[in-house]
């Protein structure tokens, strides 16, 4: 008896705090089942239905938060598009909203997240056997299709935000169509996906993955496999006409209309400096509009820590209480977790501040956002093949990016936009962006093609041919040897094949060709273990932090990680003093303890915590990848020799040797480069250097570099330099 009335299940307090859950919960599934039926598509979904049925190619076209990612996935399945264990899948262009609208529709559906809806993201899979609705992200469908080329578990593709146009998306819209055509003929007559030659993965050929058959068993046997494909290109401000087009003509529907209005604000000039019309508009609309969140658009991490302190530093000025704003950022380069803190709900009496990259534009709803700001840019990638560099600009949006963006306003009730330029800069703005295709390396995507069997590149399907597909294959074609990237990394055997097994073994590795190809050798040189904490962290923005004040104290903080090698063994030894740190106090303190002691050590070391965050956060990740290829995960220890000779293998590309007058010769492209003042070695000046990075503002500066010895080059790679002597 007494230990019954000491239970707290049999207390009333207990029961009822499990009433107020109950209640509470079922008040929120009432207000989801109430959002869903007045969202515009709600009144459609039977046509939606119909159509999707009668065709087996469908373009959707509808008004940014009409319902289209959210709920066609339930109407289809509802419709049973997931009879015999058939997967709905939904490819998003950003993780983030992969994982977001995948929570929302699970909660929406009244599921465990998982179960019957789930997110499958790089490193992160929340799928099981009983995942019907499946969001992810396009680069990954693009993965699933190495090991299932005929992506046989799904009934339905839908590829949302296709306006976005990543190389993602248009190799996978090529390939969809391939793999929709091929599952067709399979049902009448036994052909294959066309594609040329067997597929195989990373050295796991198909015959493994299909119990010890070839890819031409999937052609004969089991015709279930093949049940068609329906494909449904979705987007709210997409060029119908021309994904119709590529489509052989294939209908498309328009779902019209919104949920909530979006009023669009002008400024009546250009403005000069677009920060400082950001933070006077954000305290502007704190001190004069009504409660609601506000969402500002900035083009990268270092604008948005700099808005951010520039808020910081004017809340500290004013009375305590007034000024109740909560910022929070949002940027790629910041470990998933807390990307995802956006989303959580600000203290209450508080405005949150979201400072976000466009990685928030499309497909997600951030509760609570009833403003947005809209300076108007964003960074993009641009690649200029003649002299082989890649760099990021900051550019203007196009029109249908800003629609994106005053879309994430009125998703919940009516919003309002600022855009922070005048009406008629709108007006010369391009309708569109260009695809990334025809403004990237393409290095990746061929590897990726020739990792799926696409034998005849230069006749692959592309929705729109990539302009500088020509000078890549000709690089290939007319001077086979060593100039290609990927000839050059041994990628690619002389007559154009992935070479077995460093080829296959790249295309499994989700990393840009040359970072695979050093993970793969460093676990020949029996450095992998380093050389996973370099790639983890070259991946981050900026490891170290200086403020302009203390520019001094940084230096000689920064000091004590350096090595007079070079940048890779400095990261390196952050990032085990890091973990020293963090060994030695996950002993002595409790988790939030930890926490808040690495961001003190970090802040005294001048090193970015979110940074080094995001790098311990990669590190892991692609350390479970190296080990399930089975690469060797050994350290060098302290004999970084070792290490050093297997980045002159690994980064050989990215030579240089001193000039006379101090400057650097780079041996691939003959380009003139400076080291950059944030190296370790920028006034050592070695005779010969490898880089990570090559930079272009007033000059052209290399970052992440290290001293190598010059007669390593012609020893560890002598396909590339014996024969450029
Ligand atoms: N995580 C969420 N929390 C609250 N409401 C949400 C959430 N996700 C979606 N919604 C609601 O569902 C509506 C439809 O969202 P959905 O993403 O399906 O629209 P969409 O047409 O795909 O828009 P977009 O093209 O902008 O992605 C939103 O406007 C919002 O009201």
């Amino acid at each position: 008896m007494a230990k019954r009335s000491n239970d707290p299940c049999s207390t009333g307090k207990f029961s009822n705090e499990k009433q107020n859950r109950q209640t509470e919960f079922s008040a929120r599934r009432q207000k989801i089942a109430q959002q869903r039926k007045s969202l515009p598509i709600a009144s459609v979904e039977k046509r939606l239905i119909e159509e999707v049925q009668k065709n087996d190619i469908l373009i959707i076209v509808g008004e940014t938060g009409s319902g289209k990612t959210t709920q066609i996935p339930q109407f289809l399945f509802g419709a049973g598009f997931c009879r015999d264990g058939k997967v709905i899948g939904i490819t998003q262009p950003r993780r983030v909203a992969a994982i977001t609208v995948a929570k929302r529709v699970a909660e929406e559906c009244g599921v465990e997240l998982g179960q019957k809806v789930g997110y499958s993201v790089r490193f992160d899979d929340t799928t099981s056997s009983s995942t019907r609705i499946k969001y992810m992200t396009d680069g990954l469908l693009l993965r699933e299709a190495l090991l299932d080329p005929y992506l046989s578990k799904y009934s339905v593709i839908i590829v949302d935000e296709a306006h976005e146009r990543t190389v993602h998306t248009d190799v996978l819209l090529a390939l969809l169509k391939n793999v929709q055509s091929a599952r067709s003929r399979s049902v009448a007559d036994d052909q294959g996906v066309n594609f040329g030659k067997k597929i195989v993965n990373a050295g796991m050929s198909l015959e493994k993955e299909y119990g010890g058959q070839s890819s031409s068993f999937l052609k004969k046997d089991n015709h279930e496999k093949y049940a068609p494909l329906k494909l449904i290109i979705m987007s709210a401000s997409l060029d119908a006409h021309t994904f119709s087009e590529y489509f052989g003509s294939a209908k498309s529907v328009h779902i019209q209309g919104r949920q909530f209005p979006v009023d669009i604000f002008y400024t009546c000039h250009l403005e000069e400096d677009y920060l400082d019309a950001s933070l006077i508009t954000i305290f502007q609309i704190h001190s004069k509009e009504g409660p609601g969140d506000i969402l500002v658009f900035l083009t990268g991490q270092e604008e948005i820590e700099s808005v951010e302190k520039l808020i910081n530093n004017r809340l500290t000025q004013f009375p305590e209480g007034s000024q109740k704003l909560q910022v929070v950022p949002i940027f790629a380069a910041l470990p998933s977790e807390q990307q995802l803190q956006v989303f959580a709900p600000a203290p209450s009496g508080f405005r949150k501040v979201i400072l976000a990259t466009n990685i928030a534009e499309t497909s997600v709803t951030i509760p609570g956002v009833k403003y947005v700001i809209d300076p108007g840019f964003v960074k993009a990638r641009s690649y200029d093949p003649g002299k082989d560099m890649e760099s990021l600009i900051i550019v203007p949006t196009s029109k249908s990016q800003a629609l994106q963006r005053s879309g994430r306003a009125g998703r919940e009730g009516p919003g309002k936009c600022f855009r922070l330029y005048p009406e008629s800069e709108f007006e010369k703005l391009e309708d569109s962006t260009k695809p990334e295709i025809k403004r990237c390396n393409l290095s990746n995507v061929i590897l990726q093609l020739k990792a799926l069997g696409v034998d005849d590149i230069l006749g692959f399907d592309f929705i729109e041919k990539p302009s500088r597909i020509l000078p890549f294959l000709n690089k290939f074609f007319q001077v086979p040897t060593n100039i290609s990237e990927l000839f050059s990394l041994g990628a690619l055997t002389d007559d154009c094949q992935l070479s077995d097994p460093v080829g296959h073994q790249m295309a499994q590795l989700p990393l840009d060709p040359v970072y695979s190809k050093a993970l793969i050798l460093a676990s020949q040189y029996n450095c992998l273990e380093d050389m996973l904490i370099t790639v983890a962290m070259l991946f981050v923005e900026s490891i170290f932090y200086a403020p302009r004040e203390k520019q001094v104290e940084a230096r000689i903080a920064i000091k004590c990680f350096s090595s007079p090698e070079g940048d890779h063994i400095t990261l390196i030894n952050v990032y085990r003093a890091s973990n020293d740190f963090l060994e030695k106090r996950s002993i002595e303190m409790g988790k939030a303890k930890i926490e808040k002691a690495f961001k003190k050590w970090c802040k005294d070391n001048f090193i970015s915590s979110r940074s080094l965050r995001h790098a311990r956060d990669i590190h892991r990740q692609i350390s479970v990848h190296a080990e399930q290829m089975g690469l060797n995960l050994a350290s060098c220890g302290d004999d970084m020799l070792q290490y050093r000779r297997c980045l002159a293998a690994s980064f050989f590309l990215n030579a240089a040797i001193k000039q006379p007058e101090g400057t650097y010769r780079a041996l691939a492209s003959g380009l003139v480069v400076q080291i950059h003042p944030s190296s370790v070695l920028f006034r050592q000046k070695p005779e010969c250097i490898i880089f990570n990075e090559l930079v272009q503002t007033n000059s052209k500066y290399v970052r992440n570099v290290s001293r190598i010895d010059y007669l390593w080059l012609t020893e560890l790679a002598p396909q590339y330099y014996a024969v450029k002597n």
